[in-house]
């Protein structure tokens, strides 16, 4: 099953369908109990917890119950409490009576020294920034903070990350993912799901996450009775001869993520095979061969050529990719691809994405995204740090990078080549989207090692990530039976 994300009313919705342990405050309890799990976790592992200083931040709902209740826990077991009520009047009653039982102090503000300070200004009940009185209670705070259910000052369902915000070192959550612990990953550091027994149902809005089990159980592997022509031959057009840089990387991006063929199309075709020889490059799409699907565009330019090559694939019946110049080519006439039946990608990077909508993507990426993909009946990968592909249904996938190391010049390029390739295999495109980002974005990090990297080291880190990711979730590798 894929990782669910919800919106903070499909979240509410679950929490209400529990019924009693909504009302009688064992879900609130189970939290609390979560919540000092961690916080205990992470005192154990940097030196004990009696004596130890925690700090509370504490808002004006549940939220702010939640870590009260922590903070009891945490006081029974020796732990130095003290808490900042930003709203004394509205403070969860219960767990405020609770916190001063257990020997929480109330304070004006963070005591000096603190290992730790806990986050509960706001859950998926705040709106906007942090109000400037929780902000300030918060500036100079150089400890790790635990955010409860999730960093103040972030939109829950957007991942808006406002300007005056929490930066989490760890998340603590209850039931279900909500949107912007995909959205806004960065800013949450680990995240902890706590199970208190509630049951997340599906929600239009929501959003999903491929694990890494579920892509390599998906990344076609050649079987006993494939030859190269069985398992999906991908056409790559791309690049120029004054260019040829994309169209070797989208070439090579091919070749190194399924087994099969890849066929180009291009003006740099001697280029693509100086570097790979397996590749069967043509310089006209009427010399091209049979494909199982094409992948169009990356520095292909957008004059005449690339709309006459653009008409002719997509009036064919089989899958297409569209990225870069060829999503230029259709911002100026959408109708090339609108409502398209046979399965259709498009991949354009925020700025393509203008291009291609109209207007710029917005603080609402998922919104952006499913409206582009409904509009055009395609379906619409959106690149960047948290990758996101929606279906004309409006599903959307999410992917974060884990690290930005991919934002180099050409890396879409290779994108473009996996997920090519993916598509020639039969994937559906929001599957070989998901993939590709995914595959793409590990690579990126197995490439970098901390360290800068161009393409070139994202697209050579490519094969060894497929072979450790199908390695690591049960992929069998084959053997050699010897007498
Ligand atoms: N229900 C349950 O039993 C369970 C609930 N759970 C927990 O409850 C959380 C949801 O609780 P919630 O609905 O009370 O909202 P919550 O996010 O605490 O606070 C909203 C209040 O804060 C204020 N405020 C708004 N914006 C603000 C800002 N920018 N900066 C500062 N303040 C701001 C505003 O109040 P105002 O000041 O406007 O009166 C608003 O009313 C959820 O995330 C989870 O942690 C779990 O324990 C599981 C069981
Ligand atoms: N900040 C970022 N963090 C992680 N990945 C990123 C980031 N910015 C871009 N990427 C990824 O890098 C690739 C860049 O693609 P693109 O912008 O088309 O570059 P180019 O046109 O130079 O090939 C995409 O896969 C995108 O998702
Ligand atoms: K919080």
């Amino acid at each position: 099953m894929p990782i669910q994300y919800l919106t903070a009313d499909a979240v509410r919705a679950a929490e209400h369908a529990t019924g009693d342990l909504l009302a009688n405050g064992t879900l609130m309890r189970r939290a609390a109990a979560g919540v000092a799990r961690v916080v205990l976790g992470e005192l154990t592992g940097t030196g004990g917890c009696y004596g130890r200083a925690v700090g509370l931040v504490i808002g004006a709902g549940n939220n702010g119950g939640d870590a009260l209740y922590a903070g009891a826990i945490l006081a029974r077991r020796g732990v130095r409490c003290s808490a900042v009520l930003l709203a004394p009047d509205t403070t969860h009653s219960g767990g405020l009576a609770a916190f001063r039982g257990a020997g929480g102090r109330i304070t004006g503000a963070l005591p000096d020294t603190v290992d730790l300070v806990i986050d509960a200004v706001v859950g998926i009940g705040g709106t906007g920034p942090l109000r400037p009185a929780a902000a300030a209670v918060f500036a100079g705070v150089t400890v790790p903070i635990v955010a409860v259910d999730l960093p103040s000052g972030i939109d829950a369902d957007t991942g808006v990350v406002h300007d005056r915000s929490v930066r989490a070192a760890i998340t603590v959550t209850f039931g279900a993912y909500r949107n912007l612990h995909l959205l806004a990953a960065p800013r949450c550091g680990r995240i902890v799901l706590v199970d208190i027994g509630m049951a997340p149902t599906d929600t239009p809005d929501g959003l999903f996450s491929l694990t890494d089990a579920e892509v390599a159980a998906r990344w076609p592997v050649p079987g006993p009775a494939d030859d190269k022509y069985t398992q999906g031959v991908v056409g790559i057009v791309a690049g120029s001869q004054r260019y040829p840089g994309a169209a070797i990387l989208a070439s090579g991006a091919a070749v190194s993520a399924t087994s099969g063929m890849t066929r180009f199309v291009g003006s740099a075709a001697e280029a693509v095979v100086s570097h790979y020889p397996e590749v069967v490059a043509v310089d006209d799409l009427a010399d091209a061969g049979k494909v199982q699907a094409w992948a169009v565009g990356p520095g292909m330019g957008t004059g005449d050529r690339a709309l006459d090559i653009l008409r002719t694939v997509l009036a064919g019946d089989l899958p297409v990719l569209v990225d870069a110049d060829g999503l230029t080519v259709i911002a100026r006439d959408p109708d090339l691809v609108r409502g398209r039946t046979a399965p259709t990608l498009l991949t354009p990077h925020a700025g393509e994405f203008a291009r291609l909508s109209g207007a710029a993507v917005g603080a609402d990426r998922p919104a952006a995204v499913r409206a582009l993909a409904a509009d055009l009946g395609v379906t619409v990968l959106l690149k960047g740090r948290i990758t996101l592909v929606a279906t004309p249904a409006g599903r959307v996938y999410g992917n974060d990078a884990g690290s930005s190391w991919a934002a180099t010049a050409g890396a879409g390029d290779v994108l473009t080549g996996i997920a090519g390739s993916l598509l020639a295999a039969g994937l559906e495109p929001e599957i070989a989207g998901a993939c590709a980002a995914r595959v793409h974005a590990l690579a990126a990090l197995r490439a970098s090692g901390g360290a800068p990297i161009g393409a070139s080291a994202l697209l050579a880190a490519v094969r060894p990530v497929i072979g450790n990711l199908r390695t690591a979730h049960g992929g069998a590798d084959g053997h050699i039976t010897t007498g």
